[in-house]
């Protein structure tokens, strides 16, 4: 199924008739550079393009009410004089003789979109629309933004689609304050956003947007807020709150549709957001949420105001959208105190919410919310540079780089009585030996057909990392024989770092190695807590890798922080005999994994599990995972002996740190 781009000239064709500083970023090239990168790239011809439509009185009286809406009607009427005086009673927002129609596409675009959707239609999409939606409120119009589109997208999936959970994910660098106000106290939404705050010194200088806002009644732990406090925020600070904070809350909480509210002033080079996150950094977000609610996913655009970084992060989202291969994530480090405070500042107060964020620390000593207070009381006096916006002064990057789709996008190296699954090509590779393995066989290797095995591994390794070949499925007799045959001093040339993802127990691992050229990670029932070596990392649980909310625990919390920081250039996923996995988790890790490396996973499985072979295929092909089925609360046992791994670790992977103690 394909992906959705809806987009209309007409959203273009109102602009600021006046002066006014607050809202002149605003304008309508914001809409034509992104949607021209969009076509000189090509990559507009592989959507599917769906006209937008305007909204009905109905639809937009799903978040508005009727005497807003009868005010926004009369404003195509107004002299200019009418519309500056009807602007004065909203913030930082502007109105024109053509907004309330541009209103009602926007609004509309978001509906279609949502319709094409859960109508199975296309699998995904983005609606490119001005003016933005999520500061707009029930009777107001704020931050350049007149109906709430993504507000009224989720009303309307539940009540014309029977959607019960939607996950509203904001990056906009902007709280959506109209949004959390709609849903505050509906537990059937959960609103997430993150967005400059600086304590409340940054607009919309709102108290409630701070973390301590998790929304109300029911509504408790369904509100997600994480504040900025500094400018300069960089990939590895986006990518942890995504691990340790999003995905663990957005997993438990199960969706079946996920809105986004693509605000792309987040990127680097915005005059708003003043952040360092390249434009690439949106092909991780995007993918990261592309495993939830079976892939149904919907970005409809919102801020955005540097004419460069803006039409890039968009064609970085869309690239995403349509299935090609991620970038390696650029230069990560460690995240920086800030973020690590307010980190530690959102799990702690959403710990008693949900059961993956229940072993989360106490609120730091130093606690922010003080800070938001001496500033607030404190007289407007120009605090010292910190280092953090210097970086926020910076105002070149690198353009995002190509993302080819590799001729094969997935081979497989089979027995002969398995079936080659339809999408994968067989991988057929020269039978004679691979000079890499000629050394082997002088000092007289004993098994031939193993090392033909690993022979035909590297084969496949080599066409992975020239591009060739996307991803890999190869079933064998032996895996722990293929895995020594393979693994034992792997030659340095094929491969400079590969991360092993082992799924169940292996008993002999002596091909480990503590320089770094490998990493491996393995998820079992077997307690290696003892283990010291920072390239091995052991994570047990009780009942094993059948307990998804461990397993999915030990992949967000633990996996893909240390992927990212270590960022392989090969993944190798091994899959044990007897591992347990269910199949919807084994499909949501490969999903997951496929963000790394290019999308240059290998997984190597039991032929003797060939029954597996299918849902196999299906995720390495890029197909989304089933929903998880309800996910049964974390093992306390469990999660205490990940909290205390996650410790132990962190200091040698910073990514893994989730609390602002022991940083300079
Ligand atoms: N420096 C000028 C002050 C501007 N203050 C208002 C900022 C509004 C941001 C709007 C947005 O980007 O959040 C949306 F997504 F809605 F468009
Ligand atoms: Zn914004």
């Amino acid at each position: 199924m394909g992906t959705a781009l809806i987009y209309d000239e007409e959203m273009t064709k109102y602009k600021l008739l006046w002066v006014d500083p607050a809202c002149k970023i605003e304008v309508p090239e914001r809409l034509t550079v992104s949607y021209e990168a969009l076509v000189r790239s090509g990559l507009s011809d592989r959507c599917v393009s769906i006209p937008p439509r305007e909204a009905t009185d109905a639809e937009i009286l799903l978040a508005h009410s009727e005497e807003y809406l009868e005010a926004v009607k009369k404003t195509p009427y107004m002299t200019l004089e009418d519309l500056k005086e009807f602007t004065l009673q909203y913030g930082d927002v502007y109105f024109h003789p053509n907004i309330y129609h541009c209103a009602k596409l926007a609004a509309g675009s978001a509906l279609q979109l949502v319709d094409s959707v859960m109508t199975g239609k296309v699998r995904n999409g983005i609606a490119l629309v001005r003016p933005p939606g999520h500061h707009s409120m029930r009777s107001a119009a704020n931050g350049f933004c007149v109906f709430n589109n993504v507000a009224i997208a989720a009303q309307y999936a539940k009540q014309k689609h029977g959607v019960k959970r939607v996950l509203i994910v904001d990056w906009d660098i902007h709280h959506g304050q109209g949004v959390q106000y709609c849903f505050e106290d509906d537990p059937s939404v959960l609103y997430y956003s993150w967005h400059r705050y600086e304590h409340q010194k940054f607009w919309p200088n709102l108290r409630e947007s701070d973390y301590d806002s998790v929304g109300k009644g029911n509504g408790a732990g369904f509100n997600v807020n994480v504040p900025w406090n500094k400018v300069g925020m960089e990939n590895s600070d986006y990518l942890s709150i995504f691990c340790h904070v999003l995905l663990p809350v957005a997993y438990e909480f199960c969706p079946d549709l996920v809105l986004v509210c693509a605000g792309f002033d987040s990127a680097i080079g915005d005059p708003e957001g003043e952040m360092c996150a390249t434009p690439d950094i949106f092909a991780h977000l995007t993918h990261l949420l592309m495993n939830l609610a079976g892939g149904k996913l919907c970005a409809v655009l919102e801020g955005g105001y540097n004419l460069t970084s803006l039409p890039q992060s968009v064609c970085q989202t869309v690239q995403t959208l349509l299935g090609d291969p991620l970038p390696q994530p650029a230069g990560l480090r460690s995240p920086c105190k800030s973020a690590l405070e307010s980190l530690q500042c959102v799990r702690s107060a959403h710990r008693r919410y949900w059961s993956f964020l229940k072993h989360a620390a106490n609120q730091p000593s130093t606690d922010i919310s003080t800070k938001r207070i001496k500033l607030a009381n404190e007289e407007e006096g120009k605090t010292e540079m910190a280092v953090e916006e210097r970086a926020a002064e910076i105002k070149e990057w690198p353009e995002p780089p190509e993302r080819p789709s590799p001729p094969v996008r997935c081979a497989s190296l089979l027995p002969e009585d398995v079936a080659c699954p339809d999408g994968l090509k067989l991988f057929s590779s020269s039978k004679d030996l691979h000079p890499l393995l000629a050394s082997k066989l002088q000092n007289g290797a004993d098994d031939q057909d193993a090392l033909i095995t690993v022979s035909r591994l590297y084969a496949m390794i080599e066409k992975m990392l020239t591009n060739e070949i996307g991803s890999g499925l190869v079933l064998i007799s032996d895996i722990s024989a293929a895995m020594m045959g393979a693994l034992q001093d792997l030659p340095s040339d094929l491969v400079d770092r590969v991360l092993v993802v082992c799924v169940g127990k292996e008993k002999d691992l002596n091909y480990l190695t503590t320089d770094g050229k490998m990493l491996f990670v393995q998820i079992s029932d077997e307690d290696k807590e003892k283990e010291k070596n920072k390239y091995f990392i052991p994570v047990s649980l009780k009942k094993g890798c059948s307990d998804t909310a461990g397993f999915i625990q030990a992949v967000l919390g633990l996996l893909l922080p240390l992927a990212y920081e270590y960022d392989p250039t090969l993944v190798l996923l091994v899959r044990t005999p007897g591992s347990g996995v269910d199949d919807s988790m084994w499909q949501q890790l490969i999903g997951l994994l496929l963000g790394f490396a290019k999308g240059h996973t290998l997984v190597l499985m039991q032929t003797n599990e060939k029954v597996h072979v299918g849902p196999t295929a299906s995720a390495l092909l890029g197909r989304p995972a089933p929903p998880l089925l309800e996910l049964q609360t974390l093992d306390q046992e469990d999660g205490e002996a990940l909290e205390r791994l996650r410790e132990r670790l962190q200091t040698d992977w910073k990514m893994l740190q989730t609390t602002s103690e022991g940083t300079e």
